[in-house]
């Protein structure tokens, strides 16, 4: 039967040392990993309270971004964690509500662990005293000793998760009888092995891994992110007599060329405008200002390239680019091949994946009148 009856603590002070940087704090899709795993813990309704242990001195940080993200309603207390897994898992049980008899360990790090599967492990430890989410061993496993390579029998081998449960009584007991042992220790179920006690092992889940590495990361990062992002751009340059006339990187001899700080190239801009906005980076004003003297009379096609770079940094890459040009002359048809070229060769993708199109708004307009000229673009950006 289901009851609220344990307290869930997070252990969240480690300082992510195989990462490269803290973990608990970055974010999976704009949510904190930290809290991610704290809704996972909180969405049980076995849960009756949350005990996080923080780095030290971040202890108000963790309270104000569970309330930010509302995901502090079953919160008790945050604690200073420890120098070790087991410091700061201590530090938590001694903050932990009196009048529940169990606990769920679980890991910060994890953060989709399903609240069906802290449900499955409490049961167990209701039953056992002490259970872990654990997953058989499906590769072969190899033990390297020297430079001798032996194989070991798979069949009796699982690699344990968290949550990890226990009746408190009986964790407080193995903590006890471990005495400075307790760092050797990398779970919490191994205190409970050496006191000879049984722990029960329920079938853990795949997607509950735990955010350890930088691939850790990316796979995390995969599984809520969107895949594909898509961002639109538009600009507009007016007509002024004695400028070169360059329009999707391409030179117009004899046209009227547009008024502008670079080469008033409207087509890259507006493409330029598309990805950054795909990539969440704002717009090229703000990453090539009109009051910066190195971008008078720049070559838009190098600003382009800079900003496929940028978007690549933040982790995209174009998939595709879609423009139109809205102008009474020049007259883009005759050079719409020589276009997609020019700007699938910057941005070093296909030219299938260019598409240029371009109208002449029918003599209604500004760009009718041919007082200027109007770009607009779309771009796929893909993670
Ligand atoms: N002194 C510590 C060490 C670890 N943890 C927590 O225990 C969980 C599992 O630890 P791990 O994945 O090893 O995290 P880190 O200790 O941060 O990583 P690393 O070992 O690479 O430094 C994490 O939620 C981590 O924040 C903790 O609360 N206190
Ligand atoms: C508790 C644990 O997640 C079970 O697999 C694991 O042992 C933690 O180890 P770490 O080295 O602290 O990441």
């Amino acid at each position: 039967m289901s009851r609220a009856d344990a307290v869930a603590i997070l252990p969240a002070a480690g300082k992510g040392t195989r990462l490269g940087e803290a973990k608990q704090f970055l974010e999976l899709g704009g949510v904190p990993l930290l809290v991610r795993a704290v809704e996972r813990a909180a969405a049980c309704s076995e849960i009756a309270a949350i005990v996080i242990a923080a780095p030290p001195g971040e202890e108000e940080r963790v309270r104000d971004l569970l309330a930010a993200h509302g995901a502090d309603a079953k919160l008790h207390a945050v604690v200073a964690g420890g120098a070790e897994r087991a410091d700061s898992v201590k530090a938590a049980l001694r903050a932990a509500p009196a009048g529940l008899p169990m606990v769920a360990i679980h890991d910060a790090a994890r953060p989709f662990a399903t609240p069906e599967l802290f449900t499955r492990v409490l049961e167990a430890a209701r039953r056992t005293g002490a259970a872990v989410a654990a997953l058989p061993c499906t590769d072969t496993v190899k033990r390297l000793e020297g430079s001798g390579v032996t194989t070991v029998d798979r069949r009796s081998l699982w690699l344990a998760q968290t949550p990890q449960c226990f009746r408190i009584e009986q964790l407080l007991r193995a903590y006890e009888r471990a005495g400075n042992d307790v760092s050797v220790a990398t779970d919490e179920a191994a205190l409970i092995e050496a006191l000879g006690e049984p722990v029960e092992l329920v079938p853990g889940e795949k997607e509950n891994f735990k955010v350890t590495d930088a691939d850790d990361l990316r796979r995390a990062r995969g599984m809520v992110e969107a895949p594909a992002a898509v961002g639109f751009g538009f600009d507009v340059h007016a007509f002024e007599e004695g400028r070169r006339c360059v329009l999707g990187g391409v030179e117009f001899p004899g046209e009227t060329g547009l008024a502008g700080h670079s080469d008033a190239d409207a087509a890259l801009h507006a493409i330029m405008d598309a990805i950054l906005g795909a990539a969440g980076l704002g717009d090229i004003g703000q990453h090539f200002p009109d009051t910066d003297a190195r971008f008078r009379g720049a070559d838009s096609g190098v600003l382009l390239q800079e900003v496929a770079a940028r978007a690549k940094a933040a982790g995209f890459r174009v998939q595709n680019v879609d423009l139109t040009i809205a102008a009474a002359r020049p007259r883009i048809g005759p050079r719409r091949e020589e276009m997609r070229a020019k700007i699938a060769s910057i941005l070093g993708i296909p030219e299938a994946r260019v598409n240029v199109k371009a109208t002449t708004t029918e003599g209604l307009g500004f760009v009718g009148r041919s007082e200027g000229i109007a770009a607009q673009a779309v771009a796929l950006l893909a993670r």
